[in-house]
């Protein structure tokens, strides 16, 4: 099946290069489809376990996790242009990506070094002794990481691109397709298996989680990467850069606005684009090379709007699937696994819509164009926040009626010996049975309340609530001391349960996993995650067990009798603060197949658009501004996120979808007026018109222009004269 097409003349670097073939397709493809296998499972791989990282390994809060994992996202994805000028103007997409590839495998093996905690754990207690130490190494790590992946972006897929000859245009299209599948697949592959080997214990001289082993494989896949590369390196089309050329585009933008600027007198005959300004000093081919990427990038304006929508798959989604049920009966499905969902969807939906969607709409006569594409992949992607918009409006019936800012909750729990009757001032009565609780919160406008038990005597305590929280008023067994406890006031992250324990019995208790807890103490919430959870409750050598299944996203305070020991735990009773999650996650599905038909329609059309609308030497730079377009709907995400607070989650859902929506129209518009060209064949009829027409329109310039300094100098000789 191998043969060797004819020889082809590259037109930029004047070498022949010969090009093995495997059905219709160059055999050095098979090393760049591979190579991003590989270094998206060594990208995914890393991504999935960092947030983890910052947050259990460096200790840090939840906001300074988010942000720092956020902000290295962003630079992952404004790192291309970087890469693509330097692949462009400089060392050739070949060199670039070898060298970039070196820097990335040296920042995942940084990476993975800083997690070693062994490295500073002197005193041996299983935590690292000098955080900077690690924070350090962690950060250059990870700037080394966003420079590699960024750079070699764009450089990889028009590298790949550039193996095909002109004859293939067909397979072009297919190689965009596999290069996309190869993507998910790596990403698929990692973000299983690193979760897996971060949960593993390791270590020299404690065993602690496992992030040298997860941050280490990933590293090692980014050498394979880089290996399979260079083992492709005799079978490459290799294009050389032609000087400069980032640095020469500017100029001659820049020169072509101070000229117009210059000569913006309607004496001067107008030209049909303002890049014809610069016709004067810069080569014509240069001129229409730049207008050719300044058209697809004026087409780009829009396209952040869709990013913005799809990155938040892994933030408003995941949230949401929080407050939902991952039982799927034969397995539990987590809610950041659900993201997984989308590469999954990916392998599939991309050979469907290649080889019997867009064939068949083909068929029908049809005119599906890129442009068309990618407009229909908004709209998909707009339905997608419609369908979530309907799955939140099914959640908020279910979810607590939380307090709002102004307001307070109270609910009461009685471990007193007897029933009690329990009077909140002004008119709040509650009868509460021994070892019960009131049905639900009671809801306060004002936090200063009076509380009066009907013992004998009656004891009245005063109490202030916290404004907008949720507490619970524990009476003990010695009801002159009754306090409160602040209790949960949203979902529990990660689709985790809330539970703690009120020790009714008559002395200190050991439970598993907790400290030990005083008579008539509370433990603060401790967060256990789905699925039947056993508990061993001690006192000295007394000790007795118990059990409970548990669901997604629930609240329980549980209450310990005096009788706990002699009854074997049986009589521990059970008080739901908040009910487990009820709609099931099943119902995200129908968004996620919506959002990866559109990413499928406009994302990967969107690849090889940038492709083949860029001249052969900027082929990595409109690469780069097309994942650029990503870097900006990343950067909307993080702003809306600050900013944008609806009271209402699925009304933000609506409202993105409208944004989409208007977004795909402006975008439409544009799309109508935009006519598809070959960019070979525009640079070929340049070199052709160069050599042969008269250059009128520079030299009518020229003329007006001595004109224009002549009359200048008259001018000034006449005032000197005078
Ligand atoms: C095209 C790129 C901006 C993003 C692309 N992502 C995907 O293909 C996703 N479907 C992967 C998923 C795991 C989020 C990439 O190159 O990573």
């Amino acid at each position: 099946m191998i043969n060797l097409t004819d020889e082809k003349m590259d037109k930029t670097t004047k070498k022949k290069k010969k090009t093995a073939e495997c059905c219709g397709y160059p055999i050095s493809i098979f090393f760049i489809v591979v190579n991003e296998f590989c270094e998206r499972f060594s990208y995914y791989g890393m991504r999935a376990v960092l947030v983890l990282y910052f947050r259990y390994f460096l200790l840090w809060d939840d906001d300074l996790a988010t942000s720092i994992y956020h902000a290295f996202v962003a630079l992952c994805y404004l790192t291309p242009i970087l890469g693509a000028i330097i692949a462009d103007s400089w060392l050739g997409k070949f060199k670039t990506i070898i060298y970039l590839s070196i820097v990335y495998a040296i920042g995942q093996v940084t990476m993975a070094i800083s997690t070693i905690h062994d490295i500073t754990d002197a005193n041996r207690d299983g935590t690292p002794d000098n955080f900077t130490f690690h924070i350090a190494l962690s950060m250059l790590g990870l700037i080394l990481i966003a420079l590699g992946t960024g750079g070699i972006k764009p450089c990889v897929a028009a590298f790949g691109g550039d193996q095909f000859q002109e004859h293939q245009s067909r397979q072009l299209n297919t190689f965009f397709s596999v290069f996309y599948l190869c993507i998910n697949a790596g990403s698929l592959l990692s973000t299983l298996i690193t979760p897996v080997l971060r949960a593993q214990e390791c270590g020299i001289h404690t065993q602690q989680q496992c992030y040298p082993l997860a941050f280490g494989v990933p590293a090692v896949l980014m050498v394979i990467s880089l290996v399979v590369f260079i083992a492709g390196s005799g079978m490459y089309v290799k294009t050389d850069p032609e000087g400069n050329i980032m640095w020469s585009v500017c100029k001659c933008i820049g020169f072509a606005i101070k000229n117009r600027f210059r000569h913006r007198s309607s004496s001067y005959p107008k030209r049909e684009h303002w890049m014809d300004w610069a016709n004067e000093k810069y080569d014509k081919l240069l001129i229409a090379q730049i207008k050719m990427v300044l058209k697809v990038l004026f087409l780009y304006i829009p396209l952040p709007m869709f990013w913005t929508l799809f990155d938040q798959k892994g933030s408003r989604w995941t949230l949401q699937a929080t407050t939902m049920s991952g039982d799927f009966g034969a397995f539990i499905l987590q809610p950041d696994q659900m993201q997984t969902v989308n590469p999954i969807l990916i392998l599939t939906l991309v050979p469907i819509m290649d080889r019997l969607i867009f064939p068949l709409i083909q068929k029908c006569g049809l005119n599906f164009s890129p442009l068309k594409r990618m407009t229909v992949g908004m709209l998909f992607a707009a339905m997608a926040f419609v369908s979530a918009a309907l799955v939140q409006i099914e959640i908020d019936k279910t979810l607590p009626n939380f307090p709002s800012s102004s307001e307070s909750q109270l609910k009461v729990v009685n471990t007193y010996s007897t029933t009690l009757n329990v009077t909140i001032s002004p008119n709040e009565h509650l009868l509460i049975e021994s070892f019960g609780s009131s049905a639900d919160y009671v809801t306060f406008d004002h936090q200063d309340i009076t509380v009066s038990l009907n013992t004998n005597p009656v004891i009245t305590k005063a109490f202030s609530l916290i404004k907008g929280g949720r507490q619970t008023l524990i009476i003990p067994s010695d009801p002159t001391v009754m306090y409160l406890k602040e209790d949960v006031k949203s979902k529990p992250r990660e689709g985790k349960n809330a539970i703690r324990f009120v020790n009714g019995y008559t002395a200190d208790l050991n439970i598993t996993n907790l400290d030990s807890i005083e008579p008539s103490a509370t433990t603060n919430y401790t967060l256990v995650n789905q699925g039947k959870r056993d508990f061993v409750l001690r006192h000295g050598e007394q000790w007795c067990e118990f059990s409970r299944k548990f669901g997604f996203g629930a609240s329980y305070t549980f209450l310990i009798p005096s009788t706990v020991f002699s009854d074997d735990c049986e009589s521990i009773t059970e008080v739901e603060d908040m009910k487990p999650n009820s709609v099931h996650m099943a119902l995200q599905i129908p968004q996620y197949f919506l959002i990866t038909t559109g990413e499928v329609m406009f994302s990967v059309t969107g690849l090889q658009f940038s492709y083949s609308q860029a001249p052969k030497n900027m082929k990595s730079v409109l690469q780069a501004g097309w994942l650029c377009t990503n870097a900006v709907g990343n950067i909307i995400v993080l702003i809306v996120a600050e900013l944008g607070k609806l009271p209402k989650q699925w009304a933000e859902y609506l409202l993105f979808a409208s944004l989409l929506v208007a977004v795909s129209i402006i975008f439409s518009i544009m799309a109508y007026f935009y006519t598809y060209i070959d960019p070979a064949e525009i640079e070929a009829q340049v070199r052709k018109e160069q050599g042969l027409e008269p250059e009128e329109m520079e030299k009518e310039t020229l003329e007006m222009e001595e004109k224009d300094e002549d009359q200048k100098n008259e001018q000034g000789v006449k005032q000197t004269k005078i």
